[in-house]
């Protein structure tokens, strides 16, 4: 078993779509960054890697190469689980957490949780997404940015093999 945790802030700015967990939500604001700035799949993906003693997303897209410039999250997410798979190491259950003060995220939550245990071929039951306002406090209470973290545990592939795979 390995255990990660993944946290990124993106700030939010007006001209951007909101996306996160891989779901456009309707708001006045989006997130900047040099991808799509997708924080809840950075957090998720940022947790893979660390689980694996992979270093962090930042060192495998870097936002100084042109080609991850608004590049899909979920495709990133994707690379990331196939370096995962590659370490001999396969998803048992993810919990993120978003933290913002707007929108209400809860209307999308069952989206983003499909479209994350779609990338990562693991049963809906093992992906939990969640959200928190800060109580206006701090940079997302303020409505200046969005954070997000996440947990992960992986389990070895051939010890999984052997016994009975988590639903
Ligand atoms: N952006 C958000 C924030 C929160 N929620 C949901 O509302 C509940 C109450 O939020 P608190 O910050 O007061 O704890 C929370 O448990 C979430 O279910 C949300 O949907 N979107
Ligand atoms: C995702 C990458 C891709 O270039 O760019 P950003 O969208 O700026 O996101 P960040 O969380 O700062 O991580 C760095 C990069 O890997």
């Amino acid at each position: 078993m390995r255990i990660g945790h993944g946290f990124d802030v993106h700030r939010l700015t007006e001209g951007r779509p909101l996306i996160l967990g891989g779901v456009t939500i309707p708001h006045p604001k989006g997130l900047d960054g040099h991808s799509d700035a997708d924080v809840l799949l950075h957090a998720v993906a940022d947790a893979l890697l660390g689980a694996v003693g992979g270093g962090d997303i930042g060192a495998h897209f870097p936002d100084t190469d042109p080609a991850y410039k608004d590049m899909d999250s979920l495709l990133l997410l994707e690379q990331v689980y196939e370096l995962v798979r590659e370490k001999g190491y396969q998803l048992v259950n993810i919990d993120g957490t978003i933290l913002a003060q707007k929108p209400k995220m809860a209307p999308y939550i069952d989206e983003m949780r499909s479209n994350i245990a779609r990338v990562l071929k693991n049963p809906l039951s093992g992906v939990n997404v969640k959200a928190t306002t800060t109580e206006k406090l701090g940079f997302t209470g303020r409505e200046e940015g969005i954070a997000a973290h996440a947990v992960i545990l992986l389990e070895n592939r051939a010890e999984a093999d052997g016994g009975a795979k988590h639903v």
